[in-house]
């Protein structure tokens, strides 16, 4: 029996208040208003940016809400207007709109969209109401996806249609980690991307840092230099393509990390990404750069009230800091590439998914996501 125009009644994870565990409830998925999107979800990520806002470090965090950004599913009812996707389109939701419309999206320069980022702060659907109700109550949206429900509703310009013969475990992965890190290699950086030849330094070897040194492998870098705290990582670093490896922790007293690259490098990086959120690390990273030209990407969040700071000196010296989300991937335009890429064996997705879970299991998601043996963990969605 259709569900098209019906509210559905489906299971998901209701973050109730910041720093509780999810509650796994019944809830009320209304059906799409006119460009709108209701999409099954069959699998998830759970990337660190649910748990940041689910730990009230978000200033635009609000409850309760229905986290999840990260996610893959099937289109089960579309509203009024819409043209871009139809009902069975196997789909990656995208926290990073592409109306193709406004400044931002007609710009070459960013792949920020403007037209519903106001509404999707403040957890609302562009209209300013929510499609989600559970025991009577509302219940926010997040990042225009709302992934850890069985069913969400979007906005048409926040989903893209991909093949349907690309596992949906896997593509889960391409809403965010993997995209954003390898967008920041290939297409932020510079101008479209790293150089053939250039040096780069990756601080923080999780899903976002290994993404970096494959865009970089893709790209041709020089020297791949991956820098974390976690020995462990140097394994799954080396896997993925780096050159060398640094624990900052081990350096001789009195030596920086920023020192240890210039030395590597011959004067310093020609680009270097922060994939950790710590703003020290920032610091260094930039400072790591080569006078002149080097670049600093940005990736990490960092929690309300962190700032970053440094000798204005570094930057009059020709240095460069910027910063991307989703890795300057333009999403319903681009983001059937990567998953070609993927499908076509250039990019690696399977070797990121260390954990899997089960709906009922999505605390232990978050748990397993603290441990620092876990790259990524996929979230079953309609297995209990
Ligand atoms: N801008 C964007 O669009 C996006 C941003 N993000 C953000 O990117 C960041 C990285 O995400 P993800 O890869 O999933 O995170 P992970 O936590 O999996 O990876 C971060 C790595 O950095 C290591 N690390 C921690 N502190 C330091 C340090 N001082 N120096 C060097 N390494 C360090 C961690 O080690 P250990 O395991 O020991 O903690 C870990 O190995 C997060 O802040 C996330 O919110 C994510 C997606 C999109
Ligand atoms: N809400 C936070 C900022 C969080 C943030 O920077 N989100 C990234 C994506 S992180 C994905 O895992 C992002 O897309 N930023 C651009 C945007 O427009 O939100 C805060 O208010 O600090
Ligand atoms: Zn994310
Ligand atoms: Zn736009």
């Amino acid at each position: 029996m259709s569900t098209e125009g019906k509210t559905i009644t489906c299971k998901a994870a209701v973050a109730w208040e910041a720093g509780k565990d999810l509650s796994i409830e019944t809830i009320e998925v209304a059906p799409p208003k006119a460009h709108e999107v209701r999409i099954e979800i069959y699998y998830t990520g759970v990337c660190h940016t649910d748990a940041y806002t689910l730990s009230g470090k978000d200033p635009e965090g609000a409850f309760p809400i229905v986290l999840g950004h990260e996610g893959a599913g099937i289109v089960e009812s579309v509203g009024e207007g819409v043209t871009s996707v139809k009902v069975g389109d196997h789909v990656v939701a995208l926290y990073t709109p592409e109306c193709r419309e406004c400044k931002f999206c007609k710009s070459n320069k960013t792949n920020l969209c403007g037209k519903i980022r106001a509404t999707q702060g403040r957890g609302v659907m562009p209209d300013g109401t929510s499609r989600f109700t559970c025991k009577g109550k509302p219940l926010l949206h997040f990042m225009g996806t709302s992934t850890f429900s069985q069913f969400t509703v979007v906005a048409d310009i926040s989903v893209v249609a991909i093949t349907p013969d690309a596992p949906m475990d896997r593509t889960c992965l391409l809403g965010c980690g993997i995209t954003t890190g390898y967008g920041a290699a290939t297409i932020t950086a510079g101008r479209g991307g790293i150089e053939e030849g250039s040096n780069v330094a990756v601080f923080g070897a999780g899903c976002v840092g290994l993404s970096v040194i494959q865009g970089a492998v893709r790209n041709g870098a020089g020297k791949i230099i991956v820098v974390d705290v976690n020995d462990s990582k140097e394994e799954w670093a080396r896997k993925f393509g780096a050159t060398d490896f640094v624990n900052p922790m081990k350096l001789p007293a009195g030596t920086s990390i920023q020192e240890k690259l210039v030395e590597m490098t011959d004067g310093g990086c020609d680009y270097t990404f922060d994939c950790t959120g710590n703003v020290h690390v920032m610091r260094s990273a930039l400072e790591a750069c080569h006078k002149g030209w080097g670049e600093s990407i940005i990736i990490g969040v960092a929690a309300a009230g962190q700032e970053i700071s440094t000798r204005p000196f570094q930057l009059v010296t020709g240095r460069v800091w910027k910063g991307c989300a989703f890795g300057g991937v333009k999403g319903r335009t681009q983001l059937p590439s990567l998953v070609a890429d993927y499908t076509e064996g250039r990019l690696k997705v399977d070797e990121f998914i260390t954990h899997r879970q089960n709906l009922a299991g999505i605390n232990q998601a978050f748990q397993d996501m603290k441990a620092g043996d876990c790259i990524r963990c996929v979230v079953d969605m309609r297995a209990d």
